[in-house]
This record gives structure tokens, sequence and C-alpha cells, in this order.
């Protein structure tokens, strides 16, 4: 289940997104694994060349297509992770106004080290994932005004976790929400964030 409307509005009321080309939504998982084999990889200088080269054509690929903000398809597709290839994927599996839950796996090019995610890729994740929650349902446009982070535990790479996100309460214009990552039962990450609805007029 992934609750983003088929156009994602944005708050300047720019035109949304222009047609997603077939295969676009594969190419960008592909992008990730991409990520992750360059994380996992230790090549030798042949392999390196040959890399380099391929990933160099792939450059100029995707500048043949370069535009601004309003045209760019990643980060802006009604699928999970909005084809953000930075983000870690959050799967929504279900969610009301009050509570969102999913799943998060942090692949091999979050490796903080010794197999546990990086400490920034979490913040990050929370970041998106409290963003999209405290805008979603027909909310005002809210931008992160703090985010917290309690790592009780080390997060696993390469593990589906659970991920739960809780609306807790609006006062005004401020929205708290509060959130955790769980491996099975044991509790790997707290987190909390606060949510500012812009003054009308603010970008
Ligand atoms: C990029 C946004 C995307 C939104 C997408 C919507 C569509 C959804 C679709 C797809 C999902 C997308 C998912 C991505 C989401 C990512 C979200 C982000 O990462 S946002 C970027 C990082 N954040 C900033 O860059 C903010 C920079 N800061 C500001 O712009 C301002 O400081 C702002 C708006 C946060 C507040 O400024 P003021 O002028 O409107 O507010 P004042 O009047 O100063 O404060 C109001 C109340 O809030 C308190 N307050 C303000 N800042 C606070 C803080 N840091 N900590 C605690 N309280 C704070 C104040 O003390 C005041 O409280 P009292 O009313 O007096 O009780």
């Amino acid at each position: 289940m992934d609750p983003l409307p088929t156009h994602i509005p944005n708050w300047w009321d720019k035109p949304a997104p222009v047609t997603i080309p077939d295969g676009y939504a594969d190419f960008v998982e592909q992008f990730r694994t991409l990520q992750d084999a360059m994380t996992a990889a230790a090549p030798d200088a042949e392999q390196t060349r040959t890399a380099s080269r391929l990933v160099a054509e792939l450059i100029e690929v995707l500048k043949q297509s370069e535009t601004d903000e309003w045209s760019q398809l990643s980060g802006r597709l009604p699928v999970p992770g909005r084809g953000q290839t930075l983000i870690p994927v959050v799967h929504i599996n279900s969610e009301t106004e009050h509570e969102s839950r999913g799943t998060v796996r942090f692949g091999r090019q979050f490796l903080g080290g010794n197999g546990a995610a990086h400490g920034g890729a979490i913040p990050l994740m929370f970041d998106d994932a409290f963003g999209r929650f405290a805008n979603a349902h027909g909310r005002a446009i809210a931008r992160t005004a703090n985010l917290h982070i309690d790592y009780r535990s080390v997060t696993p790479i390469d593990t589906d976790l659970t991920v739960t996100l809780r609306f807790d309460r609006e006062e005004g214009r401020k929205r708290y929400v509060t959130g955790e990552i769980r491996d099975g039962d044991r509790l790997c990450v707290e987190a909390s964030g606060l949510f500012i609805v812009l003054k009308p007029g603010a970008a």
C-alpha cells in the first residue's frame, strides 16, 4: 500500500511531474542496487576501468535529459521511496492519519561499520518518512523544525526492519511526530520530530 497520490503536488503549485516512462521505476531500483554493489565491491584495476567507463556512459545518457527541479522525476514518483535514490526506502504496509506502519531495509550502501547502518542514514530516513507523513492526509504543508534520534541498539543492514510513525499531536502550527525502528522485538531507534506549518506565502 502506498498512500501517495498519483501526482505529488508541491507547495508552489508548479506543474506535477510529466508522464513517467515505462521502465523508469525499475531503473530507480537498479540504481539503488548499483550503489549497494559499488559499496560491496573490491574491483581490480581492469574492473575499475570497465566500471568507470560504463558509469561515464550512464552519466552521458542521463545528462541528455537534464532538467529543472519541477520536471525531474527523481524524488517525485508515486512509488515507495519517491524514486529518490539517496534515501532508504520505507515500504508502508498500513496507515491511518494517526499511525503509519511499514518496513525498511538499509542496503549495503548505508553501512556505517561492522554490519551496522550508518548513524546519518537513520535521521535521513526519518526526516523523509516523517516529512511525508506529517504532510499527508490533507494536512497543510509543514517543514522539519527539529529532529531527534536516540540510537537504542545497533541497526543492522541487509535486514527487514519494522518502522512505526505516530502523529502525536498538533498545537497551532506545530505538529509533533514520533517513531521507531525495530529488528523483530528489539528496539533499535526512537525518533521524534517537530514540523511547522508554513506561514501563508512562505516558501
Ligand atoms: C522539503 C519539504 C518537503 C515538504 C513536502 C510536502 C509534500 C509531500 C510529498 C512528498 C514527501 C516529501 C518528504 C520530504 C520531507 C522532508 C522535510 C524536510 O526536510 S524540510 C527541510 C528541512 N527543514 C527546513 O529547511 C526548515 C528551515 N526552517 C524554517 O523554514 C523555519 O524555521 C520554520 C518554517 C521551521 C519555522 O519558521 P516560522 O517563521 O514559520 O516559525 P516561527 O514563527 O519562528 O515559530 C513557530 C513556532 O515554532 C517554534 N519553533 C520554531 N522552530 C523551532 C525549533 N527548531 N525547535 C523548537 N521550536 C521551534 C517557535 O518557537 C514557535 O513557537 P510558539 O508559536 O511561539 O509556541
